[in-house]
C-alpha cells in the first residue's frame, strides 16, 4: 500500500546548518500520527518540510507517491495539505470568523469543514465569531487556528505544538476536537512535546532526536524505557 504522505531521506538546512538528517516517515490515509521529541529535535522543522515552508528536495516528500518536496506553502494547501502552526499566527486585526474564512483560500475539495462544522465543533467560537482574535484566550485562539487549518478541507492536518501554553482542562478540550477531526476521516499529524497527550492521541508515534528518528512504533507496544531513551537520550 502505497503511504498518503510519505518522506524519504528527508534533509532540512537553513543555510549551512542542517537540521534533519534523512527523516523517513509514512503517514496513512485516516491515521493520527504523532512526532515527539525534546526541544530543537526537528519536529517543526519536518512539518515546515511537508507545508512547504522549508526547503526540500522533490523526492525527499511524496504524496500518494508522487514527489512534491520544495512545493510552495499555498500550493501544498490545494494538494490538501494543511498545517496548523506553532504559537497559532492568526491575524490581529481580523475578527474570529475573518480568520477562519482565510481558510477557504486553498479550499480545492469539500470534505464538508465549514463554518458550520466548525462552529459545531468549537460552540464557543460562534458565540465571538465578530469579536477581534486578540481577545481571545489561549485555548480559544488555538480552536481558530484549528478551525481555520480544516477550512481548507485538507486530507491531512498539520499541527505544530497545539497543546503548548494551555492549561490541562484546555489540552483536554483541543485534544477532544482531534478525536472529532480523526473520526471524520482527516488525517492528522501532531507534533508534540507533551508526551501523554501525543500517547494518547496518536496510532503511531515516531521520536525524533538531534535531526534523526530514534524510536517510532505503536504507542501500546512501546515500553516506558524505550520512549525515554529514545526522546531524551539516557
Ligand atoms: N530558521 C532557522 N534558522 C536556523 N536554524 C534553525 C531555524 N529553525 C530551526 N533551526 C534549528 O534547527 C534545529 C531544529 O529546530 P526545530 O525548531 O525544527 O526543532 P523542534 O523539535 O521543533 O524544537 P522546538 O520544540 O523547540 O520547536 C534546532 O537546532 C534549531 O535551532
Amino acid at each position: 500500500m502505497t503511504a498518503m504522505l510519505e518522506t524519504h531521506g528527508l534533509e532540512v538546512f537553513y543555510g549551512d546548518f542542517q537540521a534533519l538528517f534523512g527523516i523517513d516517515v509514512a503517514i496513512n490515509a485516516g491515521e493520527t500520527v504523532a512526532i515527539i521529541g525534546s526541544n530543537g529535535a526537528g519536529k517543526s522543522s519536518f512539518l515546515n518540510a511537508l507545508s512547504g515552508l522549508a526547503g526540500s528536495k522533490p523526492d525527499h516528500i511524496l504524496l500518494d507517491g508522487k514527489p512534491v518536496g520544495g512545493t510552495a506553502p499555498f500550493d501544498m494547501v490545494k494538494l490538501g495539505v494543511a498545517l496548523v502552526p506553532e504559537g497559532r499566527k492568526l491575524f490581529p486585526s481580523l475578527t474570529v470568523e475573518e480568520n477562519l474564512m482565510i481558510g477557504t483560500h486553498g479550499k480545492t475539495v469539500d470534505r464538508g469543514w465549514n463554518l458550520a462544522s466548525i462552529y459545531d465543533m468549537f460552540p464557543i467560537l460562534e458565540e465571538r465569531r465578530n469579536q477581534m482574535s486578540t481577545t481571545l484566550s489561549g485555548g480559544q485562539q488555538q480552536m481558530v487556528a484549528i478551525g481555520r487549518g480544516l477550512m481548507s478541507n485538507p486530507r491531512v492536518l498539520l499541527c505544530d505544538e497545539i497543546s503548548l501554553g494551555l492549561s490541562p482542562a484546555v489540552v483536554k478540550d483541543v485534544y477532544a476536537a482531534i478525536e472529532v477531526i480523526k473520526s471524520r476521516d482527516t488525517t492528522v499529524l501532531i507534533v508534540e512535546q507533551d508526551l501523554s497527550a501525543a500517547l494518547k492521541a496518536a496510532d503511531r508515534i515516531y521520536c525524533f532526536m538531534e535531526g534523526r528518528v530514534s524510536l517510532q512504533g505503536r504507542p501500546g507496544e512501546l515500553s516506558k524505557d524505550a520512549i525515554q531513551n529514545a526522546y531524551f537520550g539516557v
